[in-house]
């Protein structure tokens, strides 16, 4: 609630008529040239997100206010999924517009995204198939009206998930930079994700949960604690590229905040030097969840998010690996998500700052390394045998899970991920820390 804002007038009044017409206009010339405010906006609602209130939210907490401020609108209500992110690619007229609006959750921010970066490539004549281009960041700026289910990536970057609150920031023009992953898998684009990519579990309740989509956001807490019962794990393989040189680990204990300090920093030294500085690094194991935040993930069922000390625009994305463990052991780590204590202080979860990650799940390794992985002369027969040692119900391989991408499906299993230091901009400012009254003994002065 702290991060609410509201509207409120003010009434000024001056004793002379002609001071006050200069004060009227002083006033006019500073909202239409110093502020950076937009002036036209394109404006996606998606009327199927979260509890299908999109529309109504937009229409009665939102455009009275653009209207009061002098913004105009250009609106599209979607018809079909991919609606708002195709109109991005190929049609709207983006010239006309000071920025893009998303009314809905973290899936119709992602077809915003995807329509803009795309876009903003293909204009620049950049390949976005190829993962090591270096792309061009999108000038228009994103704003989110929260209607969706989990809307964390309105949370983690507003503090709160009010539609009043989004569309102030929008209109007094604020600017928040934001990191963004790009997901190739054998040099074929796949997809863009600025929150959270997860394997593993995160994966598995996302699939579950599309089945109950009728449910609304509840959906979630239903196919989590069935994913939570079901306790799959996962073999493969992690690589990374270690985050070096940079300020900031993902145990710190300050907080990615309005005007961060560390975002500004990492950002402007990993835009000056190559990425690909530093060793990869290997792990191989059995993993109930792989999950890569590249923002805290904060949202109303996990306050702190899931990595509460990963930061916007630093370039980059905090890899949490969670080792397969008891039930018992999962339901800790899980149940850190909505308290105080520290996550990643359990001896099954480790936690690394990186540019770039790949995985490989155990049934896309080649034979040869699945060879290695059994200290190197293991046939493939007994490689099996240990398999179905580990599943003595069904006597077959381990399933696998697929990614969620931001809360969208991602299929392909093998991924290479990479992060692009501050490739878009928000209509936001940051989460602000709460005002720190110094004259508390002369609460007047305040
Ligand atoms: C037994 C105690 C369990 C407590 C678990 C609390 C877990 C909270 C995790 C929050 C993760 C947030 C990551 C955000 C992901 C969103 O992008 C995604 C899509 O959002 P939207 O389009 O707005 O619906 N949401 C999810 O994937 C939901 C994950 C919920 C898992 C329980
Ligand atoms: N008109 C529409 N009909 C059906 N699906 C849509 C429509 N517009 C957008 N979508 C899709 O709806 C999905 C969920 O959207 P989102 O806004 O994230 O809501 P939620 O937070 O409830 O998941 C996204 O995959 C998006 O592409
Ligand atoms: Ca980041």
């Amino acid at each position: 609630r702290q991060h609410r804002w509201r509207c409120a007038e003010v009434t000024f009044t001056c004793p002379e008529g002609e001071l006050s017409v200069m004060l009227l206009l002083l006033l006019l010339l500073l909202l239409l040239f110093t502020a950076n405010r937009p002036k036209h906006l394109l404006i996606y609602i998606n009327p199927y997100g979260g509890k299908r209130q999109g529309k109504r939210i937009y229409e009665q907490k939102v455009a009275p206010l653009f209207a009061a401020a002098g913004v105009s609108t250009d609106v599209i209500v979607t018809e079909y999924a991919n609606h708002a992110r195709d109109h991005l690619r190929t049609e709207a007229e983006l010239k006309k517009y000071d920025g893009v609006v998303c009314v809905g959750g973290d899936g119709m921010f992602s077809e915003i995204i995807h329509g803009l970066i795309w876009r903003t490539q293909i204009d620049g004549a950049v390949d976005p198939n190829c993962p090591d281009e270096t792309l061009q960041t999108c000038s228009l700026r994103i704003g989110i009206i929260p209607a969706g289910s989990t809307d964390c990536i309105c949370f983690a970057t507003v503090g709160t998930n009010d539609p009043v609150t989004s569309a102030l920031h929008i209109i007094v023009g604020d600017s928040q930079p934001m990191d963004v992953c790009s997901v190739h898998h054998n040099n074929a684009f796949l997809r863009y994700s600025v929150s959270l990519l997860g394997y593993g579990f995160y994966g598995d309740v996302l699939t579950d949960s599309e089945r109950k989509r009728w449910m609304g956001p509840a959906r979630y807490d239903l196919s989590g604690l069935k994913m939570f019962l079901t306790h799959h794990y996962y073999e493969g393989t992690v690589s990374y590229l270690p985050a070096r040189g940079i300020i900031g680990t993902p145990r710190d204990a300050a907080r990615c905040r309005s005007g961060c300090v560390v975002c500004q920093h990492n950002g402007k030294l990993l835009t000056e030097r190559s990425e690909n500085d530093g060793e990869w690094r290997t792990i191989r194991g059995k993993f109930l969840a792989i999950n890569a935040a590249s923002m805290s993930c904060a949202c109303p069922r996990s306050p702190k998010g899931l990595s509460p000390a990963a930061h916007l625009a630093d370039g980059t994305t905090d890899l949490i690996l969670v080792r397969k463990c008891s039930r018992f052991d999962f339901l800790r780590h899980l149940l850190r998500h909505t308290s105080k204590d520290d996550q990643f202080d359990l001896t099954f979860v480790e936690v690394h700052r990186v540019r770039r990650f790949r995985f490989t799940p155990r049934h896309c390794q080649s034979d040869s390394d699945l060879e290695l992985d059994l200290l190197g002369n293991a046939s493939k027969r007994q490689i099996f045998s240990q398999i179905c040692r580990d599943h003595p119900a069904c006597g077959c391989a381990p399933a696998y899970s697929c990614w969620n991408c931001d809360g969208e499906i991602l299929t392909h299993t093998a991924i290479d991920v990479r992060v692009h230091c501050q490739l878009i901009k928000l209509f936001a400012r940051g989460i602000e820390e709460p005002a720190v009254f110094e004259d508390l003994a002369n609460p007047c002065a305040i």
